[in-house]
């Protein structure tokens, strides 16, 4: 099979689907490896650590749509990347399709195969695909959250830590999942006040008796939701429903009950956000003001330390895409319901019920298409 990566073009998205060493891989397994110039640059990657291993670089993401069987990406396909798809092409990338019915149109629309990270499970019930971008954005929400606090950018000028004399900042995790106790955990290590509220017994018990001496956990009420946001300095949005539009667990109208320069960071702005007010930003230009309180939603924050997060996504994504690659996707998702669970689209039809629910389209079930 012949494989393509072409570079990335979401906004400061430094990440690159294939590192050298995954390249290296499909080409010892017999397949040819093309690559777009300058593609691994953002993650420390030269053409030239591409060339040593035998794959051929080209000049435009023209080409490897144009003659790729399989594209390997990281980020959705931008407008012009879907124009490029073809019938029977396969792509291997995220897509978070539940809040965004364009692109679900237009990959429905180009007959391509359309496989998303984010919904292939694990036989645990987890998101083998998702985790490790999770831990990265996890890690970095009280980082970017610390900033947004700062009086110059709109914060409260509230430092997480505190100082001897100063209580910390108190800071709300809402889902307690692989971005919420990586969050919880470096704003614990930051010194703040950590309160982690989920709708998961069995997670708060297993957060609660893992974590007791660096955060608290509350059960995620309404009620114990809307007091905690009310006296929190920070709060940030980790809930997910797999596939699903994030629910909507803070209200506009809510803000008015919070300490005005508060920070929201909505990592789960990449399923629509679970803030009313929460729309996507990108790094260039990351926070905005909705009465008083500094929203951060960028939907791609693993793109902002390129390195870390491209190697540890090829980790996740190299078996995946060997087997795609070896057998074809029908064979490799006959083969492995978890990797079947991550299509999301196939030939014009809609393959993941939790998109369906969220855009209002008719979905076929994926085992039908690997009989
Ligand atoms: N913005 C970005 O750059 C990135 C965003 N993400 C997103 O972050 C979100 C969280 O991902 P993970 O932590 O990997 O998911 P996860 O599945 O590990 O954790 C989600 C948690 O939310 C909880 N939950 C579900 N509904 C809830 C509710 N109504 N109230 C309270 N808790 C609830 C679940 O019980 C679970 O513990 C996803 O939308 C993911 O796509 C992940 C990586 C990067
Ligand atoms: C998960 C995701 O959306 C990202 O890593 O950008
Ligand atoms: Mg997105």
């Amino acid at each position: 099979m012949k494989l393509g990566c072409p570079k990335e073009i979401k906004p400061q998205e430094f990440r690159v689907g294939m590192t050298p060493h995954a390249a290296h891989e499909a080409i010892a397994h017999g397949h040819e490896v093309i690559i777009e110039t300058g593609a691994g640059d953002g993650s420390g990657f030269p053409d030239s650590a591409y060339i040593d291993v035998g794959v051929v670089i080209v000049d435009t993401a023209e080409e490897i749509f144009a003659t790729a069987d399989m594209i390997v990406k990281v980020k959705e396909p931008q407008a012009v990347e879907r124009k490029m798809l073809r019938e029977g092409q396969l792509l291997f990338t995220y897509l978070h399709l539940a809040p965004d019915p364009e692109q679900t149109r237009d990959l429905l629309d180009s007959g391509c195969t359309a496989i998303a990270y984010e919904t292939v499970t694990d036989r645990n019930g987890g998101l083998p695909l998702l985790a490790p971008m999770s831990e990265v954005a996890g890690k970095l929400a009280p980082q970017v959250g610390a900033w947004t606090l700062q009086k110059a950018n709109g914060g409260r000028g509230v430092l997480l830590g505190g100082v001897p004399g100063v209580r910390p900042a108190k800071v709300v995790v809402i889902g307690g999942g692989h971005v919420g106790t990586h969050a919880a955990r470096v704003a614990a290590g930051m010194g703040a006040d950590v309160t982690v509220l989920d709708m998961s017994l069995p997670r708060l018990r297993y957060l609660d008796d893992a974590f007791r001496s660096e955060f608290k956990t509350s059960y995620a009420s309404k009620g114990n939701t809307a007091e905690l946001v009310e006296a929190a300095d920070m709060v940030v949005g980790a809930v997910l429903i797999p596939g699903a539009a994030a629910p909507k667990l803070v209200t506009r109208e809510q803000l008015s009950t919070m300490k005005p320069g508060a920070a929201i960071v909505d990592v789960a702005i990449d399923q629509g956000g679970c803030f009313e007010t929460s729309k996507p930003t990108t790094h260039e230009n990351p926070i905005y003001d909705v009465d008083g309180i500094m929203h951060y939603c960028v939907a791609n924050m693993p793109g902002a330390v390129a390195r870390t997060s491209t190697i540890a996504l090829g980790n996740a994504t190299m078996p995946f895409m060997l087997a795609l690659a070896d057998k074809g996707w029908k064979q490799a998702c006959a083969d492995n319901p978890h990797l079947l669970e991550g299509l999301n689209v196939h030939a014009g039809k809609l393959t993941y019920y939790a998109v369906g629910k969220a855009l209002g389209i008719d979905v076929t079930s994926p085992q039908l298409l690997i009989k």
